[in-house]
């Protein structure tokens, strides 16, 4: 047995467990990173590249179907196979900067092996114990399986096993229309399966309705059948010819993914002999991110908190302030943006309109902005658009979009957010045209406008002005 002593162990490998390793390491902490599976993680390897790739064939897919701006559609010839080929190469080339040699090129010791608490100070790995001065968990989530009856007996997918496939599955049945479900349903439409989302909420339930509705308009369009407020009550069937039992019907299928949400894996930690107290499987954080042991903190999917790459990345600088340099540190969460990568992109940063409305009221105003008086868009004949921003006492608090990039749209508005800046400091801004960054103009433009143009004190003082300049 082998016992290690460290500053900094980190258990996981995956976005937020990298970013906080490679920070520390290079800040001089003596860090020892855990990992028990795939360096990477989730988003590396089941999650965010592996869909935003399979999502970028489809939608090449899809452009040729569709043809536009006096080009005629053609019918694509998709190799779902080669596909899988273009996302296995995506996370190839992705992984030598999540790998073992990268780490301890940087000075990181990488244990492979799954980390157990052992006590409120040892970890053990293996043969190894590690005695770290601080610990943190980023152990990050696993799929949750609903307990439907049926589901046990019959072969199904999640995000974990689904980008495995070689051959395209005839009839796709997804239970679950969360950012899996739908992303996974359109790439699916449009690689030439067919496609059965069932939800026992609203699709994409959490965004605003107005822009939800943009996305599941295309849905159907392209063929998505979608069945919304449908409780599944039993799964059957077996390999290849699968049911699903609703209230609003029975939905048969050729595979069925299960996409229904992801609970922080905590498990295999022992957490109990940490020390490390938890309600309802999850853990009990402060806003420094710490848990009930002072050496411990969690981040990312771990966390408990919302489920992002960019969010873990968040966290892990979060967390290296009282870890490293033993300053405080407070978790914020109203700057973090979200976005759904369909086709068009749904993209939301602090509270949506009806949230902003209940914590506001009439204290709150909207701008809108409907991409359709955008030029880049019609010159471009790209699909409809629709951007709103919620703003009080002259600040933007929330943003959501929906339409083309609305991923990258967001990206300025983050940086408003994040460090409260005000609509008119937005409005100084210069966009190039034609691009659609002008929406983000645009709306700041409608929010003033009624402002400057439908005041009748601005009409005379111009008026004044007038009569007075030579
Ligand atoms: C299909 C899908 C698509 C997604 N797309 C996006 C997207 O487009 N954008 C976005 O921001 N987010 C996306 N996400 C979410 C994103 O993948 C996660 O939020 C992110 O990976 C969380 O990072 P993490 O470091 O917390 O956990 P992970 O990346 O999951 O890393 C945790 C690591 O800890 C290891 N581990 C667990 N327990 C132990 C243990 N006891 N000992 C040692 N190692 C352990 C695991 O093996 C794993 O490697 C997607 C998720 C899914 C499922
Ligand atoms: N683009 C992105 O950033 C991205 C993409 C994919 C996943 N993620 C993250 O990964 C996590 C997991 O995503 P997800 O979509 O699996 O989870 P989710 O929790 O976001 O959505 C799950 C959906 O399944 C529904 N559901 C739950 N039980 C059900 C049942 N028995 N029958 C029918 N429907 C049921 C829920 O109502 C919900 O709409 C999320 O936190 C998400 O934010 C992010």
């Amino acid at each position: 047995m082998a016992i290690v002593k460290t500053d900094l162990c980190i258990i996981g490998a995956g976005s937020g467990g990298l970013s906080l390793a490679a920070g520390a390491v290079q800040m001089g902490a003596r860090v020892v990173l855990v990992e028990g599976h795939k360096m990477g993680g989730d988003c590396l390897n089941h999650g965010c590249v592996p869909s935003k790739a399979l999502l970028a064939a489809a939608r090449t897919a899809q452009t040729m179907r569709a043809g536009g701006c006096g080009i005629r559609g053609m019918a694509p010839e998709v190799d779902y196979a080669a596909v899988m080929g273009h996302v296995r190469h995506a996370i190839a080339t992705i992984a030598p900067h999540d790998s073992v040699d990268r780490f301890e090129e940087l000075g990181v010791q990488v244990i492979l092996g799954w980390g157990r608490f052992t006590g409120p100070r040892a970890l053990a790995v293996g043969d190894d114990v590690i005695r770290a001065r601080r610990y943190v968990i980023a152990t990050g989530a696993r799929s949750v399986v609903p307990p439907i009856p049926g589901l046990g007996e019959v072969p199904f997918l999640t995000n974990e096993t689904l980008f495995d496939l070689r051959n395209c599955p005839d009839h796709l049945l997804i239970v679950g229309a969360g950012p899996v479900g739908v992303e996974m349903a359109q790439a699916h439409a449009r690689l030439g399966a067919r496609v059965t989302l069932i939800e026992r909420g609203k699709a994409l339930g959490r965004e605003d309705p107005e822009l939800r509705a943009l996305v599941l308009e295309r849905l159907r369009a392209e063929g998505v059948e979608i069945v919304e407020d449908a409780q599944v009550a039993r799964v059957g069937g077996g390999e290849g010819a699968i049911t699903v039992e609703t209230g609003r019907g029975v939905f048969a299928g050729s595979h069925l993914l299960v996409a229904v949400g992801r609970k922080p894996a905590l498990e295999r930690l022992n957490l109990d002999a940490a020390g490390v107290t938890m309600r309802e499987g999850r853990l009990i954080l402060g806003p420094d991110l710490r848990t009930a042991n002072r050496r411990i903190h969690a981040i990312g999917d771990a966390a408990g908190g919302a489920q992002f790459t960019h969010l873990a990345g968040y966290q892990a600088g979060v967390v290296i302030r009282p870890i490293l340099l033993g300053l405080p540190a407070r978790a914020r969460v109203d700057h973090i943006p979200r976005v759904t990568y369909t086709e068009p992109e749904l993209a939301q940063i602090g509270p949506t309109e009806a949230e902003a409305r209940e914590t506001h009221g009439s204290a709150l105003s909207v701008a809108r902005f409907d991409f359709a008086g955008n030029d880049r868009v019609i010159a471009t004949g790209q699909a409809k658009g629709l951007i709103k921003v919620m703003v009080v006492k002259g600040r933007p608090i929330g943003v959501s979009i929906a339409g083309p990039e609305a991923g990258e749209l967001i990206a300025p508005w983050a940086l408003a957010l994040a460090n409260g800046m005000t609509m008119s400091a937005i409005a100084g801004m210069v966009a190039p045209y034609p691009t659609l960054s002008e929406v983000n103009k645009r709306v700041v433009g409608a929010y003033f406008s009624p402002k400057l143009f439908e005041n009748p004190w601005v009409k005379r003082g111009v008026r004044l002005v007038q009569t007075l300049l030579p």
